[in-house]
């Protein structure tokens, strides 16, 4: 099965914001995701030293260009400071449920109070994520706080991780510890870089059948079975 989310930061102008939702909504996105862990951009090094820049987006047809906004820092640092909104709070999400029938799913908990929060703002889901170790060093592993997150949501909603899954018994260990789904980021990336669309295609079948080894050898037919033969699976080590 095949579907999209809209991934949704809030933007500074308003009037942008519920117009990016009624798009989403128009072009048959399935769900919201917010993006709840960069009310700033995490100082990345490596793009201030490589001057990072980013395609003039005067307006989304922008994404089409391949000027770039020649900056003496990171161009993106720019973008995001310029463009999105550092002030989200809980009440923003109380505002962006009231414009749209499409589940919100909140991206960038990592603690199990955040995620108690969520489930009683009335969200669909969450995505444990520290966008992919990006916004701030020494945040959590996703994987690491994952456990705790699903124990505190016990069922009520949907609990989705990413970070750092190469392998598919990295997925398996996630799904063993209570996550419903599994996203990558930067493997589809390498995938394209390398080889375009075929790249991103090899990258996932590797993941899949990884991951359908691992279930194999673990005697699990279905991804159901996999929590309870996940004990047997060595788990990170937790401090
Ligand atoms: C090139 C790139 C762009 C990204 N842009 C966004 C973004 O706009 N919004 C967001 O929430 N996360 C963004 N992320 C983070 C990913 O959504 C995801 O959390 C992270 O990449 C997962 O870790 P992984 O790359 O180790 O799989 C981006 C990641 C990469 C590599």
């Amino acid at each position: 099965m095949l579907f999209a989310f809209f991934s949704y930061m809030f933007t500074k102008d308003e009037t942008l914001r519920s117009k990016l939702v009624k798009r989403a909504e128009s072009n048959g996105f399935k769900a919201i995701v917010l993006t709840v862990d960069t009310p700033k951009l995490g100082r990345r090094e490596a793009d201030v030293k490589n001057k990072l820049g980013t395609p003039k987006l005067s307006n989304l047809e922008g994404l089409l260009s391949v000027d770039t906004d020649k900056k003496s820092d990171s161009g993106l640092q720019a973008f995001v400071s310029e463009s999105k909104d550092a002030s989200l709070s809980w009440k923003d999400i109380e505002w962006l449920k009231s414009i749209t029938k499409l589940p919100l799913l909140l991206k960038g908990i990592l603690t199990a109070e955040d995620a108690q929060r969520a489930v009683d703002a009335g969200v669909s889901g969450i995505i444990v994520s520290n966008h992919g170790g990006r916004q701030l060093d020494y945040s959590p592993a996703p994987i690491s706080v994952l456990e705790e997150v699903v124990d505190v949501v016990s069922g009520a909603i949907p609990v989705l991780v990413d970070g750092g899954f190469r392998r598919g018994t990295d997925i398996f260990k996630a799904l063993a510890l209570g996550a419903k789904a599994v996203m990558i980021g930067r493997p589809v990336v390498f995938g394209l870089a390398a080889k375009g669309e075929q790249g991103v295609r090899k990258v996932i079948e590797m993941l899949n059948s990884e991951l359908e080894l691992t279930m194999t050898l673990t005697g699990c037919p279905t991804i159901k079975d996999i929590g309870t033969a996940g004990a047997m699976f060595e788990l990170p080590v937790i401090d």
